[in-house]
C-alpha cells in the first residue's frame, strides 16, 4: 500500500546540546502562549501582554505553536549535514552570497573577515534558504539542500504560521486593520525573507580576549522580524533598554522573536529594534558548534515601508496626523542597501556609533 507519510532522506538525528550550568544576568523576557490565539478574546489578550515586550525589549519568545519538535530537530540535523560537508562542497562557488549586490541568499564561509581590526578570524558560517516561489527560482540554492526542498518549503510555511499570528498582534498592538502587517508580508510575493542555518566555531581563550569575546558584532536586524529557535548555547546577549548585556535564556519549545529595523520604521520607533550580540559561550559550552536555526522575515520587495497611520501612534505624538509628506523607502532598497553596507567589507569593525540611511530612514547599530 502506497503510504501518504513523505519518505525522509535519513540522516543521523540530532539531540538539543546541553543546558549552561552558569548562573549568568538573563533577560526577563515575555513569553506568548500562541495556543490561545484563536480562543475567544484570545488575541487581545496577547496584544497587551506583546504590548509592553515590544514596546520594551524588542524581544520577546513565542510557545505553543505546534510546530512538532521532531520538525525542528529534523532542521538540525538537515543543517547539520550540509555543514559537515568537506568545504569545498558547502562552499561551491555557485551557492555563495553576493554582498557586493546585496545579496545575503546562499553560503556564507567563516575566515573570510577580520574582527575588529584585529587579525582574529570570524568565526561564523551560514546558508540563507529563499522562499520557494517561482520569482526566487534563480536566486543561489545549495544544490545539497535542495533534496530536502519539500521539507524546508514545509518549514518555512511553518515558519509563516507563526509570523502570521506576531504580525495579527502588532496590527492590533497599533490599532491597525488586523491584515495591516500580514498584508506586507506574503510568503508568494518577492521578497529577500530566509529560513537561515549558521554555525559558529569555537575559538581559542586567547582569540576571544582580543575581540572583547564577540561571536557577533552588536547589530539590529534588519527586516521585520527574526525568528530564532530556541538555543541552549548561551551566548545571545541583548541591550536592555537600561543599557545593560543580559543573556537570552532558552525556552523549551519556544521560538525567541525580535522586531527588525523595517517594523521599527512602521512603527515610527515605537517597536523597538533591539540591539544584540553573540559573545563566547560560558565554560561548559565553549569548546563545541553552536549550531542556530532562524527564519528572517523581510518586508516584500515592492512594499512601501513608511510610518503606519496608526491611531495609538497619533494620539501618542510619534507619528503627524497627515502623513503624505514622508517619502517611503522600498522594502527590496531598504534591505539591500543594508547587507551591502553591513557585509561588504573585509573587516567586520566594530560599528558604535556609526549611521547607515536609506531615503528618510536611518538606523544607528549601537550608540557611542
Ligand atoms: O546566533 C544568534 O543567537 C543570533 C544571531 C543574530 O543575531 C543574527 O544572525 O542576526
Ligand atoms: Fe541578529
Amino acid at each position: 500500500m502506497p503510504s501518504a507519510i513523505p519518505k525522509q532522506i535519513p540522516l543521523p538525528s540530532w539531540t538539543p546540546p546541553a543546558k549552561t550550568q552558569h548562573e549568568l544576568p538573563w533577560a526577563e523576557l515575555s513569553v506568548i502562549d500562541l495556543s490561545q490565539f484563536d480562543s475567544p478574546g484570545g488575541k487581545e489578550k496577547l496584544a497587551d501582554q506583546l504590548k509592553e515586550a515590544v514596546s520594551r525589549d524588542g524581544f520577546f519568545s513565542v510557545t505553543g505553536t505546534d510546530i512538532p519538535a521532531e520538525e525542528v530537530n529534523r532542521q538540525y540535523a538537515i543543517a547539520t549535514a550540509f555543514f559537515n560537508l568537506p568545504f569545498e562542497e558547502r562552499g561551491c562557488p555557485e551557492s555563495r552570497c553576493d554582498f557586493a549586490k546585496g545579496n545575503y541568499f546562499g553560503y556564507r564561509a567563516m575566515h573570510e573577515k577580520k574582527m575588529k581590526g584585529t587579525d582574529i578570524l570570524d568565526n561564523v558560517e551560514s546558508i540563507n534558504i529563499p522562499k520557494y516561489i517561482p520569482s526566487l527560482s534563480s536566486e543561489p540554492r545549495h544544490p545539497f539542500l535542495e533534496q530536502f526542498s519539500s521539507e524546508l518549503e514545509a518549514f518555512q510555511h511553518r515558519s509563516f504560521d507563526v509570523v502570521r499570528k506576531i504580525f495579527t498582534l502588532f496590527a492590533l498592538i497599533l490599532e491597525l486593520p488586523a491584515s495591516y502587517f500580514v498584508d506586507r508580508h506574503l510568503y508568494d510575493d518577492r521578497s529577500e525573507d530566509h529560513l537561515r542555518y549558521m554555525r559558529y566555531h569555537p575559538r581559542s581563550l586567547l582569540d576571544d580576549a582580543k575581540i572583547d569575546n564577540t561571536w557577533s558584532r552588536s547589530h539590529t536586524d534588519f527586516g521585520s522580524l527574526t525568528l530564532l529557535w530556541s538555543q541552549n548555547v548561551a551566548g545571545l546577549q541583548i541591550k536592555t533598554h537600561d543599557g545593560d548585556w543580559r543573556y537570552v535564556r532558552p525556552v523549551d519549545g519556544g521560538i525567541i522573536c525580535n522586531v527588525g529595523d523595517t517594523l521599527s520604521f512602521w512603527s515610527a520607533g515605537y517597536f523597538k529594534s533591539t540591539i544584540h550580540r553573540v559573545v563566547r559561550p560560558p565554560p561548559d559550552q565553549d569548546g563545541n558548534y553552536r549550531v542556530g536555526l532562524f527564519y528572517f522575515v523581510r518586508p516584500g520587495d515592492e512594499v512601501d515601508i513608511a510610518p503606519a497611520p496608526s491611531p495609538l501612534l497619533k494620539r501618542m505624538g510619534m507619528v503627524p496626523e497627515d502623513l503624505s509628506s514622508i517619502k517611503p523607502v522600498k522594502g527590496y532598497e531598504y534591505v539591500r542597501e543594508r547587507v551591502r553596507n553591513y557585509h561588504d567589507h573585509q573587516d567586520y569593525a566594530d560599528r558604535k556609533g556609526q549611521k547607515f540611511r536609506v531615503g528618510d530612514l536611518e538606523i544607528e547599530d549601537e550608540v557611542a
